[in-house]
């Protein structure tokens, strides 16, 4: 093993209480809501197809015409209310909001740049109404931050001189200040996610990756932090040079998912983030991405796939530039939520299903603190008919699909093909969505 200095702070994954609920949450909210929302992709009557949150980048939009954008910022239809409603439907358990993007603009009055809320019409606290709604409904509060600046003068992509380094040096400087900022006012908040980390100028600062995390660690004990933070005393990011998980989960699946048999993720805690429309994180207005919103089911497929590998999905949503959700991410939100409200026990609390095979029609969840065990079926094979490989040795005694009221275990007809191999007829089993059987075994 290397002696490193800012390297990973443990070898095992956590397991105290604030761990372990995040574990359990598996269900997140993420929402990206920024100046980018205003223009949501389109620039002077054009779509430009690419993520709306990188609109000032990709559509080379002149820095003041971008700031100018935050006299329109009006929050004319913001209600963190609804928005915290919006996750209530959804069954989520914690939010993940972004306070500054890679643009720069800060959705609390940060005193340490003049590029934020307190300098827009309204002059709202966004992230304090939205701490404040979110949990009310007893839903947990992640901050986004992007350590990546496009606007701030002394951000530097590569570190090319003595200058570069003087500059970054403030750069980060400011950064850390902005984050102890943040961990003051909102006290309250369980994790941090750190995104804008790839960069030579961030890697060949390991160390300040390092202190930002015993910083927060010190002034919110339990708070959660994810490896995408973390650069170690070498540049490695996400794993150290020892092979070892900095941060506290693993935070590297951006709009993809672990191959759904590749047991190995299950070592250590992770996290999938994931758009509703193909590949927008802001909201984006075009038929671009319009077009390409998710259907519920796929969504509820990727919570299974997350849970069967345990790990969490964290959904985006894009509100408008007026500060309203977008009527069909709500839909998709409401359908995937009411699909929780009956099959959430597979999912809440659950993790991989240690001894069971990936069957190809759908995921095997496990509860972690009863070791009760469910089958997850999203894919029903032309047959109708599903086979469940056990363990070996292991006995099938019964199955019951969930929110079947008052049908017993072995209501559900199935039969032993040969040792631990049964097969069950899905034929009749009705369900709105993916079917979940509760296994007896
Ligand atoms: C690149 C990039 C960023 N990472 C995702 C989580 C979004 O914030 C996107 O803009």
């Amino acid at each position: 093993m290397m002696d490193l200095k800012y390297g990973a702070s443990r070898e095992k994954p956590r397991e105290d209480a604030a761990m372990k609920r995040f574990r359990g949450h598996r269900v997140g909210q993420f929402i990206h809501w920024g100046l980018y929302a205003l223009p949501a992709g389109r620039w002077e009557g054009k779509d430009v197809e690419f993520a709306a949150e990188f609109l000032p980048r990709v559509a080379k939009i002149p820095q003041h015409r971008w700031e100018a954008l935050a006299n329109d910022f009006t929050l004319a239809d913001f209600d963190a209310e609804r928005w915290a409603d919006t996750a209530v439907a959804l069954g989520a358990r914690y939010m993940t909001i972004t306070t500054k993007h890679h643009d720069g603009f800060c959705l609390w009055p940060s005193a340490h740049t003049d590029f934020h809320m307190g300098n827009t019409p309204s002059g709202r606290d966004v992230l304090g109404e939205l701490v404040a709604a979110y949990e009310a409904r007893g839903i947990d509060v992640n901050f986004y931050y992007s350590v990546l600046d496009w606007r701030h003068p002394d951000w530097r992509f590569t570190l090319e001189n003595d200058a570069d380094n003087l500059a970054f040096a403030r750069y980060l400087d400011f950064a850390m200040k902005q984050l102890v900022e943040l961990a003051e006012r909102y006290p309250s908040v369980k994790g941090f996610w750190f995104d804008g980390t790839w960069d030579e100028s961030v890697k060949a600062n390991g160390w300040w990756t390092w202190e930002v995390e015993r910083m927060l660690k010190e002034r919110i004990p339990g708070v959660v932090v994810n490896s995408r933070l973390r650069a170690d005393d070498f540049g490695a990011r996400h794993v150290d040079s020892n092979g070892l998980l900095m941060g506290d989960y693993e935070s590297g699946y951006e709009r993809r998912l672990p191959e759904p048999w590749d047991r190995s993720v299950a070592a250590h805690d992770w996290e999938a983030c994931m758009t509703i429309p193909q590949a927008s994180w802001g909201y984006h207005q075009g038929p671009w991405a319009q077009s390409t919103l998710k259907h519920p089911w796929d969504v509820v497929d990727m919570i299974a796939h997350c849970t069967s590998l345990g790990g969490n999905f964290l959904l985006n949503f894009g509100p408008r530039g007026d500060g309203s959700m977008a009527p069909a991410e709500v839909e998709i939100a409401r359908t995937v939520g009411q699909w929780l409200g009956v099959n959430g026990e597979a999912i809440y609390g659950c993790g991989f299903a240690e001894g069971w095979e990936y069957p190809g029609w759908g995921y095997f969840t496990q509860d972690s603190s009863t070791g009760q065990v469910f089958a997850v079926v999203t894919r029903e094979p032309a047959s109708g008919r599903i086979r469940l490989e056990l363990p070996t040795g292991m006995e099938l005694v019964g199955l019951q699909l969930l929110g079947s009221a008052g049908h017993p275990f072995n209501e559900h007809p199935f039969k032993r093909l040969a040792g631990s191999v049964f097969e069950v007829d899905l034929g009749g089993a009705t369900s709105a969505g993916p079917l979940v059987f509760a296994l007896e075994t």
